[in-house]
């Protein structure tokens, strides 16, 4: 099929139904739909689709099907491994247009969701009804649930609440065959074969479309209560952690190098919260339900400096204090965004975290010691996102050459310890060559298979994971 046939058939699909879709071919709407936040690859869709229904997505993919059209699906585009880009004549469907909460069942605390629900949506309308959705990261407020679960989205609250497969109770999917299936219909407990549900979550839109999910709701958390603490070195982060995990139950552990802090100050309207300068900086959060918990939280502090794995440290005060020492984390992907980073998101077991940045952190230095490292995350959950600034003298395919190089390194470091290529932003098209560094070639070869009985014809998001 020609382009402009391809077209005019996705017009008549989408004028079906009571509700019509879109399509946009307008060359803005094409760069804008085409890609998402990794902005390294051109994007060239033929057209970008919104439908309206679930039945409009099964009328797509089986004209895809038909007519062998590939199709990526789209969400909030905040995705940093390329997982929703189409450079290659691809159809984009988006969801926008399908961004209605349709349904809260409060004695079940589930809401179902279409696809295009954005997380905030989803918080403000859990909060309003005074329950609480736990899954939370910076992108809260563009990224859209579809994404999110076909991503398998952490973020800041995972050492307590888990990732977003956690909160799934159901979910409709159009697969890439073009069957609508209705996956565990909400239910708590449903011991009847392979969980499908958890196939398509973290599938990134390989095996076909999520269209709506019901979401778990948890209560609300109680007077959150937030500690910066300037840390010794490395190996404190994991003394620090134990001491806290011992007797309370943390919502968050994050932490920062004095690097990453330095942008966030520079970019403005944060404060540095103490004098005091640490190399690395933890952030804890933790419900200080009583004055017992609060006396306890100021004991373990102290156990800490005792030890001299802390040097200084903050608590909140009030709400408001916890927010703004939240985003001395929060700020630093936003902060050194305008010096292109290269960006890495690797994982091990929590234990293993300082050896394997420091050994990282040697490899990186020594080659190239002119590489600004700056070193962040959720190390809590064993995850650490690594970024490297450009030299401000250095062009820039000459900085791409040489982080192709920290990539190898950094994936054998990552093979060595037995840890994650990418602990949450998904394989996309970044990861894809370095996928056999965490997955064997037999489990490899297992992925392809489960592939292939969903999308038989290779048509939906082609490209992404594997080849
Ligand atoms: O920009 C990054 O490298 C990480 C982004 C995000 O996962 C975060 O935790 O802030
Ligand atoms: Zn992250």
């Amino acid at each position: 099929m020609t382009p402009e046939q391809i077209i005019a058939a996705l017009k008549q699909l989408m004028a079906e139904g009571d509700a019509p879709g879109k399509v946009l071919t307008d060359p803005s709407d094409l760069a804008t739909y085409g890609t998402d936040w990794t902005r390294i690859y051109t994007p060239n869709p033929v057209a970008i689709v919104l439908p309206k229904t679930t039945e409009h997505v099964q009328s797509l993919v089986q004209f895809a099907n038909q007519n062998n059209v590939a199709l990526v699906p789209s969400g909030g585009r905040t995705g940093l491994s390329a997982g929703a880009v189409a450079a290659n004549g691809e159809v984009v469907v988006a969801f926008d247009n399908m961004n209605q909460i349709l349904d809260f069942n409060a004695s079940d605390r589930t809401v179902r969701c279409q696809a295009g629900v954005i997380t905030e949506q989803l918080q403000n309308f859990a909060e309003k009804n005074g329950l609480y959705y736990p899954v939370d990261f910076a992108s809260a407020g563009s990224s859209q649930l579809g994404g999110n679960l076909s991503t398998n989205a952490g973020g800041i609250k995972v050492i307590r609440y888990g990732m977003s497969r956690d909160w799934v109770a159901g979910l409709k999917v159009v697969t890439g065959k073009g069957d609508v299936l209705d996956l565990n219909k909400d239910l708590e407990k449903n011991n009847t074969g392979y969980d499908l549900r958890h196939l398509f979550i973290g599938a990134e839109g390989t095996l076909g479309f999520i269209t709506e999910a019901t979401m778990k709701l948890s209560r609300q958390p109680d007077n959150l209560t937030v500690f910066v603490l300037g840390l010794n070195d490395l190996g404190s982060t994991m003394d620090v952690l134990n001491t806290f995990r011992s007797k309370l139950d943390l919502t968050a552990y994050e932490f920062f190098s004095h690097q990453a802090m330095n942008h966030v100050l520079a970019h403005g309207q944060v404060k540095a919260p103490f004098d005091t300068e640490a190399p690395y900086y933890a952030l804890l959060e933790f419900e200080a339900v009583s004055e017992q918990v609060m006396e306890q939280a100021m004991e373990l502090f102290e156990r800490c400096m005792e030890n001299g794995w802390v040097l200084d440290g903050v608590i909140s005060q009030s709400e408001t204090q916890a927010q703004s020492l939240w985003l001395l984390r929060e700020r630093i992907s936003e902060s050194i965004a305008p010096r292109i980073p290269y960006k890495n998101d690797i994982s091990v077991v929590v234990s293993r975290v300082p050896g394997f940045l420091e050994e990282i952190n040697q490899v990186v230095s020594d080659h190239y010691p002119d590489f600004e490292i700056i070193w962040f995350g959720h190390i809590g959950d064993g995850n650490l996102h690594l970024n490297i600034l450009k030299p401000e003298d250095m062009a820039k395919e000459d900085f791409f050459e040489k982080c192709q190089k920290v990539n190898k390194w950094v994936f054998e470091i990552v093979e060595r310890y037995q840890g994650s290529v990418s602990a949450e932003h998904g394989v996309g098209m970044t990861k894809k060559a370095y996928l056999q560094y965490t997955r064997s070639e037999a489990e490899i070869a297992y992925l392809r298979g489960i592939k292939q009985v969903f999308d038989p014809n290779g048509i939906i998001n082609p490209g992404k994971i594997f080849d």
